[in-house]
């Protein structure tokens, strides 16, 4: 149980509600170079940074269960850690500790996986999934353990559905990966081992949708990988060049869908008696294309045409509470007293809001990957547009904010959450002066709800899960300046960045001074007990600490 605390009783008693906003993909980054923040145009953040308390917040790397400090940070384990109060190892640094250990291959699901694949016409085992070593949704040496230990336990073909990804790594790197990959499953096929790249597309124009922002995008990816159907190339380092061609200026993310053929012929459609592993940890983009293998004749979000009987296996579970794949690889953390449970559990109402993009983000895993609500949580969806966003950088800040403003003028709810997912979908475009407009448009919506929230006699705390827009172009590591193109150009940045992130204590509540503590650990996960100090009480035993500081 939390404990109420009689030193924080004062402040309790003159705060209204708490409004926890994260502003999705804003870091601090050292230099203005190349900063869509430093851009921008912000006067509300600027007179928060000048006028009130704020420090930084670790939000990479070991500070939010990445394997390392090398590690950028992402939403999931971002949104985790704000949410849990806690870091756990998270799914990127427990799949590659179970290959190390060779756990996960004595675990009965990857057994079973090798058994139906046997049992199989082709014995043979797909794996789709996002090639590249991003290690936010993926990680390519897993992938290649995989097809190692398909070789050493016998079977005869996989097929790899490789999703290109250009979003958690440089823009244009996809040969990077594919060109290796390829010599990789080139030199470990023989007579009796033949493994290949089957299919594959840009991660945002095929499979990976989230949220059930845009399910033919998931229609896409399941006629390119299971039906054998799209533009055809003799090999995947082929189908990129064919294809940037083909698109000129398309970034990876975006490049279109390809099938590798063979006079006509795919060769590696998902058939009866196949095997199939989706190689992502990461639930959120990994539901839908799992929803549409493991669902029976009542799946309606598209037509499949075919459902074959394949035995599937995520790497981790996506979701515990759907049991979101059945099986899978290795079990995901097991996220427990999350901040959402026990204010619930104390009858304090929470309200989570954003758009379609970032909605799983504030309530899926910031209870720790968990989709059913808690008692007193009350959730607001704004739908995203389904449009590239850098023709759209303000996205729904406005409508968040309305419904911000709407839900503190009810006076129904005491902790209310919400994520302006601009600085980070317009910061994966690489588009700087879109970004610089997407941090604009949040200033601008800030403005306004903070004025709500003074009007409600409340305390805002504001923050972001990891950066993006602060870095829009790759940096030079030892001048420091943005690497250039062969043209003179910066070159872009569509990655997430390893800056630290502000948190921010806002309140005009008279005669109440607080303050905030800069640690050398502070971190994401410090925001569930700083929040729980507001609202007068001491943190759960598993919390990190709170870093509020009272006059
Ligand atoms: O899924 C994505 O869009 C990127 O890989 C990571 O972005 P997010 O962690 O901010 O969602
Ligand atoms: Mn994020
Ligand atoms: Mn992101």
């Amino acid at each position: 149980m939390l404990q109420r605390n009689e030193s924080l009783s004062q402040v309790a008693a003159a705060v209204g509600p708490v409004v926890l906003i994260v502003m999705d993909g804003y870091g601090l980054s050292k230099t203005d170079a190349g900063s869509a923040i430093a851009a921008a145009n912000k006067p509300t953040l600027d007179k928060l940074f000048a006028q009130h308390p704020n420090i930084r917040l670790r939000a990479h790397g070991t500070a939010v269960g990445m394997p390392s400090d090398e590690d950028m940070g992402n939403s999931e384990v971002g949104h985790n850690a704000l949410g849990a109060g806690q870091v756990y190892a998270q799914g990127a640094a427990l799949v590659a500790d179970s290959i190390a250990s060779g756990e996960i291959w004595q675990g009965q699901a990857w057994q079973e996986i090798v058994a139906a694949a046997k049992a199989g016409k082709a014995s043979r085992l797909h794996c789709i999934g996002l090639l590249s070593d991003g290690n936010v949704h993926s990680h390519i040496d897993h992938l290649k353990a995989l097809v190692r230990q398909a070789k050493a336990e016998g079977l005869r073909s996989v097929r790899v559905h490789a999703l290109i990804d250009g979003r958690d790594v440089p823009e244009t790197s996809a040969l990077d990966y594919v060109l290796p990959f390829e010599a990789f499953l080139a030199e470990l096929s023989d007579a009796d081992f033949d493994a290949r790249i089957a299919s594959g597309g840009g991660r945002q124009c095929i499979t990976m949708d989230r949220y059930d922002a845009n399910w033919p995008m998931v229609e896409r990816g399941w006629k390119t990988h299971v039906l054998g159907q799209g533009p055809q190339f003799p090999n995947a380092g082929a189908a990129i060049e064919g294809l940037r061609q083909q698109h000129p200026g398309v970034i990876d993310q975006d490049l279109p869908e390809f099938v590798i053929a063979e006079q006509g012929r795919p060769i590696g459609t998902i058939e009866d008696g196949d095997a199939v592993v989706l190689f992502n940890f990461r639930g959120d983009r990994a539901i839908e294309i799992t929803r549409a293998f493991e669902e029976g004749a009542s799946f309606d979000k598209f037509d499949r045409v075919r459902a074959p009987k394949v035995s599937y296996a995520g790497m981790l579970q996506y979701d515990g509470d759907l049991k979101l794949p059945a099986r899978f690889l290795v079990a995901p953390p097991a996220i427990r007293n999350t901040s959402g449970e026990w204010f619930s559990k104390l009858g304090i109402t929470q309200f989570a809001c954003s758009e379609t993009q970032k909605f799983g983000h504030v309530t899926y895993f910031w209870n720790g990957n968990r989709s059913s609500k808690f008692e007193g949580e009350t959730y607001l969806e704004v739908p995203s547009d389904v449009v590239p966003f850098e023709q759209r950088p303000w996205m729904k800040s406005a409508e968040i904010a309305d419904a911000m403003i709407a839900a503190l003028q009810s006076g129904q709810h005491k902790i209310l959450r919400c994520n302006f997912a601009n600085g980070d979908m317009v910061g994966h475009t690489g588009n700087f002066r879109a970004a610089t407009m997407s941090i604009e448009a949040v200033d601008l919506a800030l403005g306004r709800l903070l004025k709500a929230v003074d009007a409600a006699g409340g305390v805002a705390l504001i923050t972001a899960d990891h950066g993006n827009a602060d870095e829009m172009f790759e940096l030079d590591k030892k001048s420091g300046q943005p690497a250039l193109n062969k043209d003179g150009s910066p070159k872009a940045k569509t990655a997430h960045t390893l800056n630290p992130v502000p948190l921010i204590l806002y309140h005009r509540i008279p005669g109440l001074t607080l303050g905030l503590k800069q640690t050398a650990a502070a971190g994401l996960s410090n925001l569930a007990a700083t929040t729980a100090a507001l609202l007068g009480y001491d943190k759960h035993a598993d919390w990190d600490e709170s870093l509020l500081t009272l006059a």
